[in-house]
């Protein structure tokens, strides 16, 4: 099927993409040669300030303003008993983001980066994916441009986070749509669902394929026909954060798939994306390695809500702190290599 034309300004933002700015890495690897440690010790923190400094396209990053943004969704899918937790946890736990109790909530007040909550119509679930499609091509794509408004407040780094009781089945029906296999190669037990209900995950998602399988010859009528509206609100995000300078950790298993449509349709499009984690839901490592990617930290977390990216962005937070704050050799009086 021809892609709807509403698909035809996101797919120019995935394809259009600007490049990093190596001159800034040349600037920060210059600068790091002359601190007191031998070449490469700090290993990937290195690294995580060449990542901000490449997508900032600043010789000299940033982090005063890092943001955590979570987006939440509610899914028809949680019809077909594919989740341990019913669907008004996704409202209940959007305030507990605002009031302090979630995970994400304390990591970010630990660690001073701002947290936004943004909520897409969660009295309006998505179709039921073994019955209709997710979201019609329109409101998709609506839902997308949404997403872009997550980098209106000029952060200098955002994370992917995202909160939607049912969302492990409609990412790992996405996985299955872009990467072939049955469900049962995807899902996993994402709140921690019994045995009986993975199996059902499992089913659920080859019947959603079945359903759909005419109509899923592109990445964003894959998304369209099977995802949710937080995964498009990411997608959004992610590609606003690109075209806007911003550099962007994604969290786990969910917010992963966001990256997924995004690279199905560009690889170049999540240059600007570093993967936080492998989180220990289903086949994130897999996903993570048909991309060509693999997470910074592998602590066996399977939450969600941003909270593997936040812990990822106080790492970069600590490589650019001792970036900008370690003595230099020759300022500390310390002799350089002597072979
Ligand atoms: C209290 C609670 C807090 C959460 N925070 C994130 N999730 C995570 O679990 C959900 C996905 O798992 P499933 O597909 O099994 O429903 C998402 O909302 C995700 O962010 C939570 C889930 C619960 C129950
Ligand atoms: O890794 C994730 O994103 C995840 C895992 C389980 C439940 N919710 C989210």
């Amino acid at each position: 099927m021809p892609l709807n034309p509403a698909f035809a300004d996101i797919v120019e933002l995935l394809v259009a993409v600007p490049d990093g700015d190596e001159q800034a890495v040349t600037a920060i690897r210059q600068r790091d040669a002359q601190l007191t440690k031998p070449p490469g010790s700090l290993g990937q923190l290195e690294g995580l300030v060449e990542f901000l400094a490449r997508w900032q396209h600043r010789s000299k990053p940033r982090l005063d303003n890092p943001m955590v943004t979570i987006f939440a969704g509610n899914h028809g899918v949680t019809e077909q008993g594919v989740s341990a937790f019913p669907r008004e946890v996704t409202a209940q736990m959007v305030s507990n983001f605002t009031n302090g109790g979630a995970a994400i909530s304390q990591i970010c007040g630990l660690h001073e980066i701002n947290l936004r909550v943004f909520e897409l119509a969660l009295e309006l679930p998505t179709g039921d994916i073994t019955k209709e499609p997710a979201l019609d091509d329109q409101m998709c794509a609506a839902t997308i441009a949404y997403g872009m408004e997550a980098v209106a407040g000029k952060p200098d780094l955002i994370c992917l986070g995202e909160m939607g009781i049912g969302n492990t089945t409609i990412a790992a029906a996405i996985y299955a749509a872009l990467y072939g296999g049955t469900g049962a190669d995807w899902v996993g037990r994402g709140t921690g669902v019994d045995d009986e209900a993975l199996k059902r995950k499992a089913d659920v998602v080859d019947r959603a394929l079945a359903l759909h399988k005419a109509e899923l010859d592109h990445p964003l009528a894959i998304l369209a026909r099977l995802g949710g509206r937080e995964i498009c609100a990411m997608l959004g995000a992610l590609v606003a954060a690109r075209h806007q300078k911003v550099p962007v950790i994604v969290d786990g298993y969910v917010a992963t798939a966001a990256a997924a449509i995004a690279h199905a349709v560009n690889p170049a499009a999540i240059n600007h994306c570093l993967f936080a984690h492998v989180s220990a839901e289903g086949a994130h490592a897999q996903v993570l390695s048909k991309m060509g990617q693999s997470g910074l930290l592998d602590l066996g977390m399977r939450l969600g809500e941003g909270s593997g990216a936040a812990l990822a962005a106080v790492l970069a937070k600590t490589a650019l702190h001792l970036h900008d704050n370690m003595a230099t050799f020759e300022g500390a009086s310390v002799s350089g290599k002597s072979v």
